[in-house]
């Protein structure tokens, strides 16, 4: 099938019965609809055209005549004469660009990461490895392995997200404040922090935060009371930071009184203000205090609100304690799992702005660090599950001395592929000091249920609405007919400039990111893709170039949509219709972070509209418009079903490794496949398929084993 027909799901285009669809819905689009496939017929014309010169070139090479093909041209050609001609400088478009870019894309190099001096603080890394490093998972990742509570975890997580809806709903009826910070003199926000670390001035440092709310901001109120206790609640209400659980630690008032209250190294804070960070984000005011008593934890707080530093400055904080105090054991004492390599790989490079001067060893578990590293020297270990559960079992890394245990993205940790190996990390980390914390921007109860049977009298802390999408989206569904209409739209938007670059397309499977690249190479855009089939330095570097702002638009599937952190993005597309709230959440979260502003368009066909509502209901909550009809679309819970089990199926392969690109993790798919069933850590897995006893029963089985 060629990638046209992949995309437009094999049918032959019918322009008749698709302008009636789009007719009924949006009549702007159809006088636009012939227009492009004018075009589109002239740059595959093009594209056949120069089919000799590399893609590339190639797709620079389909001049379609007229303005619009001339503004797709340059889009595509801006810096980067060397691979595609045709550049024309004095485009509006590459300045207004260009401008942004510079102000805004972060753009620093990685490469240097290896082996600093070992008492500065030091950071492993690893060679690149090519070809061969992926996350495995579990082969058969759509099924239990043994074939029976599908459909009775389907019947929850609908009910679930039939809950979640009705959360929703209620929450749009009610009174959504947005807080007005008049902020405190000399404190900066996290805006104009990062204005100030981009070198762009347009943010003030009065703590105005143009409306954006309290979930990002860094500025705490002016309180007046001498009640440190009503203090404390004063400051989580103004930032709708809402905590359970008992001996709750106040939230901080600033970083400084790290070093005050909690007698943190002065060292390791000094390095946070060069870095950018001033003023702690809500989620930071909180879950460091909570981490620093020792306390088990689960946040939950927006996209983009700043969870990493959350988690990694108690982390470091607590191995320079302990290494204060003299327990200082060999091996690794902090843990950070995350779903991904790239995940992983961006907290090391947050890593890296904090470690000088502290002397302590992180690794970044790689092929090549699993290979050539002495786990003996690793004070704190970033890593996927997978391969960490190799090493485990090979004896290569001991978890026993770990005080610390991180799991990112928790609720992704606890799915179908994962939630083995978590189970068994948790297994051995079982130190009698250990401290566990869940972070994720998405926490559905069933998650939290099972996470609870784990944690020891955790706290919960929830910046803002739960499972709720970032405000400073603007969110807005994009009604395209059929299948074939979504590649029709993202071409109209693109040329239209009705996407602002940098823009992240999500597809949903690797063989549709694969065509969508190779479509949108006729058009003269500068386009890559990532997924999880591709060789990790082609990852990599598909990282590096739209975090450079090189690649102007990424397309990409779920492996990216969550945790990474493109500051710069600003415009996020759902071609494909995002598999689940929390999917829809943390894609359009790559955008509008750490409190800018960012679009989402989230196109959808006939066949979504079953999953539409709660979609609908997301960004009315955040304050779109949704026309009422969507918000009172009923559920048809056959096809939503359905839909679930095979999405759930793909969700998985999203992070799927390739046995033939694997190189060296070969055998990992067939372990892994094995391990579940039979896992010294199952206890997680069992409870998810709600078979297990009570919950002390389970809680007792898993801090048995050890
Ligand atoms: N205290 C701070 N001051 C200024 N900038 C900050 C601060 N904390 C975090 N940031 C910046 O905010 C951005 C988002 O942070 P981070 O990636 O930790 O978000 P997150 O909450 O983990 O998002 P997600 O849920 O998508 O993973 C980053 O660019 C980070 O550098």
């Amino acid at each position: 099938m060629d990638a046209f027909a992949l995309l437009t799901g094999g049918a032959k285009f019918d322009r008749r019965r698709y302008r009636k669809d789009i007719d009924a819905f949006n009549p702007k689009t159809v006088t636009a609809v012939a227009a492009y496939e004018a075009q589109l017929a002239a740059t595959r014309r093009a594209g056949g055209q120069n089919a000799g010169e590399g893609e590339l070139n190639g797709a620079a090479g389909s001049n379609g005549s007229g303005a619009k093909a001339k503004k797709r041209r340059c889009l595509a050609t801006a810096r980067h004469s060397s691979e595609v001609r045709d550049v024309d400088n004095g485009d509006a478009d590459i300045t207004l660009f260009a401008r942004h870019r510079d102000g805004e894309v972060e753009d620093q190099d990685d490469s240097d990461f290896s082996q600093d001096n070992g008492h500065a603080g030091s950071l492993n890394c690893g060679e690149s490895d090519e070809g061969s490093d992926y996350e495995a998972i579990k082969e058969n990742a759509g099924s239990d392995g043994e074939g029976t509570n599908d459909s009775e975890e389907d019947g929850d997580e609908e009910n679930h997200e039939e809950e979640e809806d009705e959360d929703l709903k209620e929450s749009i009826k009610g009174d959504i404040s947005t807080w007005d910070s008049e902020g405190e003199d000399g404190r900066e926000d996290v805006v104009a922090m990062e204005a100030r670390r981009n070198g762009t001035n347009t943010a003030t440092t009065s703590g105005r935060l143009m409306g954006l709310g309290p979930l990002v901001d860094g500025v705490i109120p002016k309180v007046k009371t001498n009640d440190p206790f009503e203090e404390a609640n004063l400051i989580r209400k103004a930032l709708r930071i809402k905590v359970t659980g008992t001996d709750v630690p106040p939230p901080l008032k600033s970083f400084a009184e790290l070093v005050t209250r909690y007698k943190v190294s002065r060292r390791l804070m000094a390095a946070l203000r060069p870095a950018g960070f001033s003023s702690p984000t809500p989620i930071q005011r909180q879950a460091i205090p909570a981490l620093m008593a020792g306390r088990e934890l689960l946040a939950v707080a927006p996209t983009g609100s700043g969870k990493t530093l959350a988690f990694l400055i108690p982390l470091l904080a607590g191995l320079l304690a302990l290494r204060a105090r003299g327990d200082w054991p060999e091996g690794v004492k902090a843990l950070v799992v995350s779903p991904t390599h790239e995940l992983a790989a961006q907290q090391a490079r947050v890593i890296k702005l904090l470690l000088p001067g502290t002397g302590l060893r992180a690794c970044l578990l790689s092929k090549a660090t699993a290979t050539g590293s002495d786990f003996t020297k690793v004070d704190l270990l970033l890593a996927n599950p997978l391969r960490l559960v190799n090493l485990v079992e090979e004896g290569k890394v001991a978890l026993g001395q770990c005080r610390y245990v991180v799991l990112d993205e928790a609720d992704k940790l606890f799915e179908l592929g994962f939630v083995e190996q978590v189970d068994a990390l948790l297994a051995v980390a079982q130190h009698h000091e250990v401290v566990r914390a869940l972070f994720s921007a998405t926490l559905p109860e069933r998650v939290e249920d099972l996470a609870r049977s784990v944690l020891q009298q955790p706290l919960r802390i929830t910046v803002g609405m739960r499972n709720a999408a970032a405000s400073n989206v603007r969110q807005r569904l994009q009604f395209v007919g059929r299948e074939a209409g979504k590649l029709l739209a993202l071409r109209q938007l693109l040329a239209d400039g009705g996407l602002a670059p940098p823009v992240l397309v999500f597809v949903g499977s690797k063989e549709r990111a694969k065509a969508l690249h190779r479509e949108l190479l006729y058009d003269g855009i500068h386009v890559d893709s990532i997924t999880a089939g591709q060789p990790l330095s082609a990852r990599n570097a598909a990282v590096e170039n739209f975090r450079a702002g090189h690649t102007w638009v990424l397309i990409a599937t779920d492996l990216i949509g969550r945790g990474m952190d493109f500051i710069g993005v600003n415009t996020v597309v759902n071609y494909d219709f995002p598999r689940s709230t929390a999917d829809y959440v943390h894609r359009i979260g790559r955008t509008g972070r750490a409190g800018r502003t960012g679009d989402a368009v989230t196109f959808f066909t006939e066949e979504d509209a079953p999953c539409l509502r709660p979609i609908a209901n997301q960004i009315k909550t955040a304050g779109g418009e949704v026309p009422d009809w969507m918000l009172a679309l009923r559920r048809d819970k056959r096809v939503a079903k359905r839909r679930k089990l095979s999405e759930r199926i793909g969700a998985a392969a999203d992070f799927e490794v390739e046995e033939a690109q694997g190189g060296g993790n070969g055998q990992s798919k067939e372990r892994v496949g094995a391990r579940g069933p039979r896992s010294r850590g199952t206890a997680l897995d069992a409870e998810r398929k709600g078979k297990e006893g009570n919950r002390g029963a389970r809680q007792g089985r898993v801090r048995g084993r050890s």
